[in-house]
């Protein structure tokens, strides 16, 4: 019923907001483990960007997530972006759902510079290519 209700409500929400009424909705005194993990997949992924300059969530295998770490160890290699692979995590569709709701992507890697998102690798190349990585780096 509660879903029901909210579904139709948070649909016309940004997406991380709508993403935190569902964490919370059906009872805030008493979540259920399902929410109090999503909680948990939201402060994990918004603390990873708020802690480290970059952060790229990745999958171990993802050729365009190794073009795009190598873009970063060639370019700047006094940088030590902070990588996530998310094949490698039990929560690594959870983090990508929340990716997904957060910024609208779905694909890896997902690029945040200095708590900007970035993109993928295409997104995070032609930023690189336009002049405008290595400012934002080193403001
Ligand atoms: N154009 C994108 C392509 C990214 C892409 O296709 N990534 C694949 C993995 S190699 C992906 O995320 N597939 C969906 C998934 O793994 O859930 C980019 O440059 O980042």
């Amino acid at each position: 019923m509660i879903s029901r209700l909210t579904a139709g409500f948070s649909s016309r929400l940004p997406a991380s907001l709508s993403f935190a009424l569902f964490s919370t909705t059906a009872s805030s005194s008493n979540p259920s483990a399902a929410q109090l993990h999503r909680m948990s997949v939201k402060q994990f992924v918004e603390d990873s960007i708020s802690n480290n300059k970059v952060t790229i969530f990745s999958k171990s295998y993802c050729p365009y997530c190794r073009k795009v770490k190598t873009l970063f160890s060639t370019n700047f290699p006094d940088e030590k972006p902070t990588v996530i692979e998310l094949d490698e995590r039990d929560d690594g569709s959870d983090i990508q759902e929340y990716l997904y709701q957060k910024t609208g992507q779905r694909t890896v890697p997902n690029v945040f510079v200095k708590q900007q998102h970035i993109g993928g690798n295409d997104d995070t190349t032609a930023f690189h290519q336009a002049g405008k990585l290595a400012p934002l780096i080193k403001e």
